[in-house]
């Protein structure tokens, strides 16, 4: 029998690496060679199987990348921005499929996904859902339909625990609304009003972002002009969405040459 490619889960014991690892198993497309925590999580020495509920798996986490690496053919990560960016190197040394899903990224550590690429497949987005990645194209349709009378605001909501605003995705469906619309997102992005803002500058993408207890994850993208409104919504209730994203994104990943590539050509949108 073909043994199964090996796989790498980094940030084994975050929210989205037990997501992963509990799909993994329940797949048995990928044979889990590697589970990595950061230096002095509590997570280090344990078993990863038993850490999220599934019982013994055999795998020890560790925050040593290199042995788990060398075994592997793929590496799912959803980390931070700095260590996705010095996984990238190594992932890259050792030519593996790197699935990147952490947001909050810079054009810095864009660039390192860039430069990474050049050796390995690196595929990464702010979003791994079909859901999410179909409302993204939608999107970039509508705006191409519109002028500047319609105003374009994006509205998310994610749990407590979320680091970075505006979320990957909401990034996403701005840059998507940006390039319908034919101009600069970075020019015309605006964050989180507060206070006299005067009035709404035309021809502006505008966000706002809410935190608060265990929610998943949810998008609005509002067109609004005089008299009528278009909303595009989706919702998440399940992290084991983003999770069946990444592990396609992964074995789609075993057969593409290196280079840098993103949820749309997983999905062929
Ligand atoms: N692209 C997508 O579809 C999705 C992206 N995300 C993004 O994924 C990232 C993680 O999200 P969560 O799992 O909710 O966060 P989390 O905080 O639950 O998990 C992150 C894990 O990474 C670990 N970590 C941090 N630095 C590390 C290092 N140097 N080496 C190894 N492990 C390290 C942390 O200890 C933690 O366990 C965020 O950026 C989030 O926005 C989350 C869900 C879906
Ligand atoms: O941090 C999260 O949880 C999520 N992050 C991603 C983002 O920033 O858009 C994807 C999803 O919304 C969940």
């Amino acid at each position: 029998m073909m043994e199964k490619p090996g796989i790498v889960i980094t940030g084994a014991s975050g929210r989205m690496g037990q997501a992963l690892a509990k799909l993994v198993v329940a797949q048995g497309r990928f044979q889990i060679v590697g589970a990595i925590e950061r230096e002095g999580s509590a997570a280090l020495g344990r078993d990863l199987g038993a850490l999220c509920g599934l019982g013994e798996l055999g795998v020890t986490v560790t925050d040593d990348p290199l042995p788990a690496f060398a075994k592997a053919r793929a590496l799912v990560d959803f980390t931070s921005p700095a260590a996705s960016v010095a996984f990238a190197a190594l992932a890259a040394q050792a030519r593996l499929v790197h699935v990147v899903g952490t947001t909050g990224m810079e054009p810095e550590h864009h660039r390192k996904l860039d430069l990474a690429a050049h050796h390995a497949v690196v595929i990464q987005a702010g979003n791994m859902s079909l859901g999410v990645n179909l409302l993204t194209r939608l999107t970039q349709k509508i705006a191409e339909a519109l002028d500047a009378d319609w105003d374009i605001e994006i509205v998310e909501a994610h749990h407590r625990m979320k680091v970075d605003a505006p979320s990957g995705t909401a990034l996403m469906l701005g840059e998507a609304a940006a390039k319908g619309r034919g101009i600069d997102h970075d020019k015309a992005r605006v964050s989180g009003r507060d206070g006299i803002t005067g009035a709404r500058e035309k021809g502006t993408i505008g966000y706002s972002a809410i935190r608060g207890g265990d929610i998943v994850g949810e998008h609005d993208v509002i067109f609004a002009a005089d008299g009528e409104r278009i909303i595009l919504r989706h919702i998440a209730t399940d992290r084991a969405l983003f999770a069946r994203g990444a592990l396609k994104a992964a074995a789609w990943g075993l057969d593409q040459k290196p280079g840098r590539y993103d949820m749309m050509d997983v999905l062929g949108l």
